[in-house]
């Protein structure tokens, strides 16, 4: 491979706005991306996936390369090069690059690949917290299987089409697909490639949600004609599934507290042509208060660390912090306590998260089935799902049932 120089300099530029001044890597990427309307599908996919690979390896590029934050332009050139180096890609000759021993590069990816915190890439209290709550084994697993990029899945859409008929017009788009065993509605890309721009797509007969995800939906065993609440809706993608598993009859209450999130999902309800899907701000207490009792299903999708989505969120092992884990515990905690109460007597809930933790997951079920608001509650079944054994997110969900009145 030969190393174009404005797309290096795009990389650079990239990796300075995420690791000096904190902005967010799928924003940047989108940013840096603008900077030549004639960059190719090939130009552009390697400014992407080179910048994801070098937030995904920081820690243990950055020690090679022996940088310390906040990083110059040079530092930023020099941890690129160990990039290129240990890709196999040969250096090119330009000012920015200093020679460097190439020898040298692989002699310390060989002594810090002894070490997990480096081989990984992960800060010290991440790795200490992981070992504590899962056990050395799992998480030197998961760790690894949560560093590897992650497959591209659609879900078909099947209030629109089937999932056979979307696989043939993909493929007539020249976009090859594979089923996915035990994902009724997935599809998996055979080679990444940008399905926004199909006509499938824009005629919203599928969405990009990752398999994992597409079991939570199916999980809350929701029925047509239902009334079925999600209460961190988010932009939409387990309410566009409810959606289409509801079969577009009963009625579906979204909320979140952002109302530009759940503008983004009615935006795509109309795509996916999910006409049940009623979307709520959560700007005041009322909102929630006036839902006591009324729900036949519940969905809480809370908000949490995201260390099961670090396949597509490399970037959120630098941005998280002890303090945030502490905090959002408390509010998976509060909004377990208060949004179970929209579920009416004999009614079913599904508590889900997109961590591995257990004080995110199940010790929140196990504290609130033992709390006063939990008394009525029953533990049906729960899901610990490591991106180790599936190749997919890591995720969790609970499906708890309120006894009948
Ligand atoms: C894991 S995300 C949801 C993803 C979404 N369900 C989806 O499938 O695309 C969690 C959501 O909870 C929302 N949130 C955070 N605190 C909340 C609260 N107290 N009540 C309701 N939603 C909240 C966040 O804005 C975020 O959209």
């Amino acid at each position: 491979m030969r190393l174009h120089r404005n797309l290096v300099f795009g990389v650079v530029d990239a990796l300075n706005y995420i690791f000096n001044e904190g902005e967010y890597a799928d924003k940047v990427v989108q940013k840096v991306l603008k900077y030549d309307k004639r960059w190719g599908a090939r130009d552009r996919g390697f400014i992407a996936e080179t910048t994801y690979d070098m937030v995904r390896w920081k820690r243990l590029y950055a020690e090679i390369a022996e940088v310390k934050a906040p990083y110059s332009r040079q530092n930023l050139f020099r941890m690129f090069a160990v990039w290129a180096v240990l890709k196999g890609i040969k250096l090119p000759d330009w000012k920015q690059i200093e020679p460097t021993p190439e020898r040298r590069i692989k002699g310390r990816f060989d002594e810090l690949s002894q070490i997990r915190k480096y081989r990984e890439s992960v800060p010290d209290w991440i790795d200490e917290l992981a070992v504590k709550a899962l056990g050395e084994a799992l998480w030197t697993k998961e760790i690894a299987a949560l560093n590897q990029q992650a497959d591209v899945i659609l879900r078909v859409n099947t209030l629109k089409t089937t999932k056979d008929s979307l696989r043939s017009a993909l493929s007539e788009a020249g976009i090859e697909t594979e089923y996915i065993r035990g994902y009724p509605d997935a599809l998996k890309l055979v080679e990444r490639s940008n399905v926004f721009i199909t006509e499938a797509f824009q005629n919203g007969w599928f969405e990009v949600q990752d398999a994992s995800s597409q079991l939570v939906a199916p999980f809350l065993d929701v029925k047509p004609g239902q009334r079925v609440v999600d209460t961190c809706a988010g932009a939409g993608g387990k309410s566009l599934h409810l959606a289409s598993l509801m079969e577009n009859k009963g009625q579906l209450i979204a909320l979140d507290i952002y109302g530009n999130k759940l503008k983004e999902l009615k935006r795509r309800a109309k795509r996916d042509g999910a006409h049940n899907v009623e979307t709520r701000h959560i700007e005041t207490t009322k909102v929630i208060k006036k839902l006591y009792g009324t729900a036949d299903r519940v969905l809480i999708d809370a908000p949490c660390t995201g260390l099961g989505v670090l396949k597509r969120n490399p970037d959120a092992k630098w941005k998280l912090q002890p303090e945030f884990l502490d905090k959002i515990m408390v509010t998976q905690q509060e909004i377990l306590q208060d949004y179970s109460r929209i579920l009416k007597p004999g009614g079913k809930m599904v508590y889900a998260t997109c961590s591995i933790l257990p004080q995110e997951n199940n010790l929140q079920v196990k504290k609130f089935l033992s709390s006063e608001a939990g008394k009525d509650f029953n533990l049906v079944k729960e899901s610990k799902i490591y991106a180790s054994k599936t190749g997919f997110d890591g995720f969790y969900m609970a499906q708890l049932e309120k006894n009948p009145a």
